[in-house]
């Protein structure tokens, strides 16, 4: 027996190259070598889940391996056994040190579309609901634009990809664009590099429907939002409808300019806030149907009232019972809710903003700056000015040391970083457009 062990640890071995690291040790390093008798070999997984997947995933890659370290082609039997209280408990605990991406794979299959029948209506949003859905069944006859505005994971993309979807049920031949602020930014510079303006002016300006989600990214960036002015004015006189989503209202974006901000006023403001109990509760019914596992109403409770602000953690919580019971092979209850929700709020901590991101950012807000150019040493003015910009950032968020920062920014000393940081601070004080800039800036960063 115990030998039988040791060929299925140069099994596992073998897989271990052949594959990533997560799939290895999610389904190959718990199985359980049983006995090998004549050419066949028994392995046992602790759920029938397991079992299926491995059968129907990582049969060949174990005939092979079992074929490579034993010198002949072996038969591969594999059954499932229950779990032990024992077995359970310590699932319970590698699951809660899972990531995302790990859970995602086991409720890969639980995916729903955002239509309007998926999005559960309650106080905190039924306005921006009834909102999108007149948008929907009669674009540019309702409210135009329709600029919807709340905080993260409250259902703003959801709507948007609903309206996308109920006017295509309508009319399949509607020219939708939808866009991130950031990509469409990111388009522009593109189409500006390459001399290709043109097309992107007559893509976004041929849309029957534009939608664009987090438009606040487009604050402060010069080009882009003349861009989106002409884009919006054509589409506007057009009758064309246009629906945009922040996550704070217009008149909170500062950077943007008057004549964008007064646009996005002209048809309906709705925003969407933080569900109350009994919205939460349903939205946990709902993607616990979806998901297709019974979740006990003390329990939907209990995480009803442990996650309260944002719904892609309710979500993430319910995909945790699930991928629970199919590893584990423990059914959902309070204590099983207790660990899920541990590690949602774990894996919900801000991600440590990195200065790449900080310099993409201030990048695209400075017509004609690439990264390469922040961190290189030339010296014009545009590119010293946001030089200096992202160096105040990267001090104001990460709280890194001067030297640490001088390091990034193409090895700098220290005398350069005070200097950039007294400019800045300066400037603040004297400009408050500069100090919006700024703080607008800061936020993107720290929201995206
Ligand atoms: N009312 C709702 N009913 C059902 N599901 C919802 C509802 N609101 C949000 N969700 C779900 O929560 C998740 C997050 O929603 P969504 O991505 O739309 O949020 P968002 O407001 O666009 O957030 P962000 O600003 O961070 O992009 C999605 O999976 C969405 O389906």
């Amino acid at each position: 027996m115990e030998s039988f062990r040791e060929v299925f640890a140069l099994v596992s071995e073998y897989c271990k190259k052949e594959i990533s690291q997560v799939a290895h040790s999610l389904w190959i390093k718990d199985i359980e070598p049983v006995k090998l008798e004549g050419s066949t070999a028994y392995l046992a997984v602790r759920s029938e889940f397991k079992q299926k997947i491995l059968e129907e995933k990582y049969y060949d890659l174990l005939t092979r391996a079992f074929e490579e370290v034993m010198g002949f082609p072996v038969d591969l039997v594999i059954t499932s056994l229950e779990p032990t209280k024992a077995q359970a408990e310590e699932a319970v605990e590698k699951l809660a040190s899972c990531s995302p991406e790990e859970v995602e794979k086991t409720t890969a299959g639980g995916d729903y579309e955002y239509t309007f029948s998926t999005f559960i209506v309650g106080p905190s949003n039924k306005f921006a609901h009834a909102a999108s859905l007149a948008v929907a069944t009669n674009p540019a006859g309702a409210y135009n634009p329709l600029f919807i505005y709340g905080g993260s994971g409250l259902g703003k993309t959801h709507l948007l990809y609903a309206i996308c979807n109920e006017v295509l049920k309508n009319k399949p031949e509607t020219n939708i664009i939808y866009v991130k602020g950031e990509n469409f930014t990111n388009e522009l510079i593109e189409a500006i590099r390459s001399e290709s303006t043109a097309e992107f002016h007559n893509k976004y300006r041929q849309a029957d429907v534009l939608l664009v989600d987090d438009i606040q990214f487009i604050g402060g960036k010069e080009s882009t939002q003349e861009e989106f002015f002409h884009t919006f004015n054509t589409l506007y006189e057009a009758n064309k409808q246009i629906v945009l989503t922040s996550d704070r209202p217009p008149k909170e974006i500062k950077t943007l300019e008057d004549r964008l901000r007064t646009r996005f006023e002209w048809g309906l403001l709705a925003d969407v806030q933080p569900p109350d109990f009994e919205t939460r509760v349903a939205i946990i019914r709902r993607k616990a149907e979806l998901l297709d596992i019974d979740i006990p109403d003390d329990v939907a409770e209990y995480m009803a009232n442990k996650l309260k602000t944002n719904i892609r953690q309710l979500e993430g919580a319910v995909k945790k019972m699930k991928a629970y019971k199919l590893l584990a092979g423990t059914p959902p209850s309070i204590l099983i809710a207790q660990n899920a929700i541990r590690d949602i709020l774990n894996d919900h901590q801000p991600v440590p903003v990195t200065i790449e991101r900080i310099i993409s950012e201030v990048a695209r807000t400075y017509n004609g700056v690439t990264p390469q150019d922040i961190r290189s040493n030339k010296r014009s003015a545009n590119i010293s000015s946001a030089r200096q910009v992202a160096i105040y950032i990267v001090r104001e968020i990460t709280q890194m040391s001067m030297s640490a920062i001088g390091e990034e920014f193409g090895g700098r000393d220290h005398s350069t970083i005070v200097y950039a940081l007294q400019q800045v601070e300066k400037n603040m004080k004297i400009d408050p457009r500069y100090k919006e800039l700024i703080e607008d800036i800061t936020k993107n960063v720290r929201n995206s």
